[in-house]
């Protein structure tokens, strides 16, 4: 994806993929496994509740699935948007701060994960945690105008008619800005469920100049178009003209669906049981996907059964070079 004036923000993602042998594992659902330690998230800020609540959890989500061997890790900014904090009565400026806190929980996960690497020395795979020092991405997550609306639009797509592009953009403005700002590695736009917010999106990252580079992941529930029917292919092609997407996919979808997906779109992507969901992994592969993962009920050990299967195949691939 992208052309000459994308070789900075595509290269975060090549040099990520041919520093980790070519793929990425991302990490599985965030809100359901805080949900899964006891955090009520029975909220319309959803897993964003917790970055008042309960950083540490959040904290420690993140830590688990580095330790289950995610090479990308995903903020729990998903549902935290100022509009939303404003609505609990915070400041703007207090949003703000939540907005970063998102962020700086992740890097500080990175961080101590990098130390127990050191400290119990890196032995690869095989023990109950993967403590292998290598390269991490935090990825800051930008959930959908419905999500914030926790009206179930996140899966319809339909906003009605008086929601325009121009309504979008000002609703995730700010957002994005204080996220790309943050220290964050890139910007994961997740769940995205029409071609409107699509564009919203990939105007906003052009006309404000946004520094890190973005993955644009869609949810479908037919296997061929977005959640709104917009057509997936149409989507795709709104992140092929933004030399800032590094990498398209889709999330919280069947994973039944997800092959077919990915022949469609040839980039990146990311619930069942763990083996079920394991199965699949191999042969998204197959048909080109780099990045894979999890979403919502997909746990840690969704994701260290995912990076043991590819490490297996990879050494038997590098065995027969
Ligand atoms: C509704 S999809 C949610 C995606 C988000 N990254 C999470 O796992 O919480
Ligand atoms: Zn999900």
């Amino acid at each position: 994806m992208g052309d000459l004036g994308s070789v900075e923000h595509s290269s975060v993602m090549s040099n990520f993929l041919q520093k980790s042998g070519g793929y990425g594992i991302i990490d599985g659902g965030l809100a359901t496994e805080l949900e899964r330690h006891g955090a009520d998230l029975n909220d319309p800020l959803w897993s964003a509740k917790c970055l008042i609540s309960s950083p540490h959890l959040i904290r420690r989500v993140h830590l688990d699935y580095l330790e289950a061997g995610a090479d990308i890790i995903t903020t729990a900014s998903y549902q935290a948007t100022i509009q939303g904090f404003e609505a609990k009565g915070l400041s703007g400026e207090e949003s703000e701060v939540l907005l970063q806190r998102s962020v700086k929980l992740a890097c500080e996960a990175r961080d101590i994960y990098y130390d127990r690497c050191t400290k119990y020395l890196p032995d690869g795979i095989g023990n109950e945690r993967i403590l292998k020092k290598r390269p991490i991405l935090v990825a800051a997550s930008v959930g959908s105008y419905g999500a914030y609306l926790a009206d179930g639009s996140e899966y319809s797509g339909n906003y009605g008619d008086a929601i325009t592009l121009a309504t979008l953009k000002d609703f995730h403005r700010r957002r994005i800005q204080v996220l790309a700002e943050s220290g964050a590695d890139l910007i994961a736009f997740e769940t995205i469920p029409n071609k409107l917010e699509a564009q919203a999106y990939a105007e906003l990252l052009e006309e404000d100049d946004i520094m890190i580079p973005a993955w644009f992941s869609f949810n479908s529930k037919d296997g061929f178009n977005v959640v709104s029917g917009d057509s997936l292919l149409e989507c795709a092609s709104i992140a092929d003209s933004c030399k800032k997407i590094v990498a398209v996919g889709v999330n919280c979808t069947p994973p039944r669906f997800i092959h077919g997906l990915i022949l469609l779109v040839q980039k990146e992507s990311t619930g069942v049981s763990d083996e079920d969901f394991v199965s699949y992994v191999s042969k998204w592969r197959e048909v080109g996907a780099s990045l894979v993962g999890g979403c919502c009920r997909t746990t840690p050990n969704t994701i260290k059964a995912i990076t043991r299967a590819l490490s297996k195949e990879s050494a038997a691939l590098s065995s027969l070079q």
